[in-house]
């Protein structure tokens, strides 16, 4: 299972993921056109894309799924998430699936999607765990205010991460958001603070070499330094080493 992250961050979000010859997309949070101009250049052709996973209907994650309609993939989000009326429902009617986290999601019998909930100033918004070629397991938690123990439940046993670390909590209660975003970002329905991030891969990760990659950084209120140490740190406190025990990357 190949798996990239095309765009992060709160620019935008697109994460894709191939096995064999069938491709999914997780998130459209770029403009269309650049979405496909970068699926291109990454070596992903827009028309082997068999379904697209939303989390949540915000301009990041969502701005460019005009590329359903124009490639005519389904896609896949809550109920709650195909209530947005500004991006979600400009998707042609047969296109749109309303999954819940009781599903589990073929895809070409190469990808098998569950939903999970996550915590995040919208309705229903998910994370997903895609079961993929060769026993991988990928568990996606994007914008989340916290990880409460169902995901934990939902992301144990996955060999691949993408989790977001969007800020340091020194950085954003001192920096210059606004004091109303900054209670926004750090409430149980904003964002991962490197320290969240770090605790529940510490109840995840079993040393046997697995995947994490960390994504939505804030520029503002982050740097890729800080979130690998606080990884680094809650991860050695389990007694597992970086490179030996579990890989380790940024992409902002
Ligand atoms: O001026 C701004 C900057 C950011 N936000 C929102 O805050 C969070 C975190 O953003 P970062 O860029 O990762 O710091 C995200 O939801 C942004 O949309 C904002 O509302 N206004």
């Amino acid at each position: 299972m190949e798996v990239k992250i095309i765009a992060g961050g709160s620019g935008g979000n697109v994460i894709a993921v191939r096995s064999n010859d069938t491709i999914i997309i997780i998130e459209c949070g770029l403009p269309k056109t650049k979405i496909e101009n970068l699926l291109i250049q990454n070596g992903f052709n827009p028309t082997d894309i068999q379904a697209i996973f939303i989390t949540h209907p915000h301009q990041d994650h969502v701005q460019g799924i005009g590329l359903a309609n124009k490639y005519r993939i389904p896609v896949y989000a809550s109920e709650g998430t195909w209530k947005n009326e500004k991006y979600m429902q400009t998707v042609e009617e047969d296109l749109r699936n309303v999954a819940t986290v009781a599903d589990e999601i073929n895809i070409e019998n190469e990808f098998f999607i569950t939903p999970f909930s996550t915590h995040h100033n919208d309705f229903d918004p998910f994370g997903f765990v895609v079961i993929g070629d060769k026993g991988n397991r990928l568990s996606i938690c994007l914008d989340s205010g916290i990880v409460d123990q169902t995901m934990i439940e939902a992301m144990a046993g996955s060999n691949i991460f993408i989790i977001e670390a969007n800020h340091d909590l020194d950085l954003l209660i001192n920096g210059e958001y606004h004091e109303q975003l900054k209670a926004r970002i750090s409430s149980d329905l904003g964002h991962l603070s490197n320290e969240q991030t770090a605790e529940a891969l510490a109840q995840l990760i079993v040393g046997k070499g697995e995947r994490i990659i960390l994504t939505h950084l804030s520029k503002q209120n982050n740097t890729p330094e800080l979130a690998e140490k606080a990884v680094e740190d809650a991860l050695e406190a389990k007694g597992f080493e970086r490179v030996f025990d579990y890989q380790l990357e940024v992409i902002r």
